[in-house]
């Protein structure tokens, strides 16, 4: 079996003394694309931001790369894509640009681009195929261009890890395409991946397994759960997020 990447044990979170996640358990090992699903506000972002330390966890532990949390550093193994930050802020960066600023935590901010990190940002476009519109600002693209732009900043860091917040949400079909075949490729070459969806699309066939979040607990881990009634229609696929044919034992809450 696979070395553990992400460790959760008996975890809670809570924000304002508000319960969201109670005692949720959860390993992800190498080589595994899992998608975390479920209904809007159940908490998917609140477990993933929870396992990189970006919310507190009120009960149990979090593990990566088998150390504790609080005593992991190597934060250049991980690769984050937040949901819907857009790329541009305002700022007339080229997409090359923002690519590059994922080579930070790898080349630190002093040293100066080498060989490595160009052909790295390079590899990283061609991922998510941009590479043609490297030297454009990335205000001049669109939404889901824009997304892929932010995918390849994390791709370009190298990292073994990669943490997706919706990658695809609001995302034109071409660049789903893209971003399945970039993900295809990234655990081809060995990586893990932790994604939370909505629609799972072209992504469909990458996932190895799903995980349901449904008030407060993981109510189904397993494989990717069919959609249900009229979702089942060819142009409806996304997930039915509440674990209707589940047996009782498996809703943790
Ligand atoms: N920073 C915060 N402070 C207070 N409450 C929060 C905060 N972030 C999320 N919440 C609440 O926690 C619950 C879970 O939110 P979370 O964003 O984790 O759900 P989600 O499943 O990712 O939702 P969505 O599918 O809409 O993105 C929601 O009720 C939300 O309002």
């Amino acid at each position: 079996m696979n070395p553990p990447v992400i460790a959760v044990a008996h975890a809670a979170v809570g924000y304002d003394g508000r319960a969201v996640l109670r005692d949720v358990s959860l390993t992800v090992t190498a080589g595994e694309v899992v998608a975390v699903l479920g209904a809007n506000g159940s908490g998917k972002s609140t477990l993933i931001r929870s396992v990189l330390g970006l919310v507190p966890l009120s009960a149990g532990s979090v593990s990566l790369f088998d150390r504790p949390l609080r005593r992991f550093r190597q934060w250049e193994r991980i690769g984050y894509v937040p949901q819907r930050l857009g790329a541009g802020g305002g700022v007339p960066a080229t997409v090359r640009e923002v690519v590059a600023a994922g080579r930070l935590a790898r080349r630190g901010i002093l040293r100066p681009p080498g060989a490595a990190d160009r052909a790295a940002v390079d590899s990283a476009l061609r991922a998510v195929g941009l590479t043609d519109r490297a030297n454009d600002a990335v205000a001049t693209l669109s939404g889901g261009q824009q997304q892929r732009t932010l995918i390849a900043r994390a791709l370009a860091g190298r990292p073994e890890l990669l943490v997706l917040d919706e990658p695809t949400a609001g995302v034109d079909a071409a660049s789903q395409e893209a971003f399945a075949a970039a993900l295809r490729d990234f655990v081809t070459d060995g990586g893990t991946v932790l994604l939370v969806a909505h629609e799972l699309g072209p992504l469909r066939p990458v996932i190895s397994r799903a995980i349901v979040v449904h008030e407060g607990g993981i109510c189904h881990d397993g494989p990717v759960p069919e959609p249900a009634g009229h979702h089942a229609e060819p142009d409806h696929d996304h997930v039915h997020p509440h674990c209707p044919d589940e047996p009782a034992r498996l809703w943790s809450i």
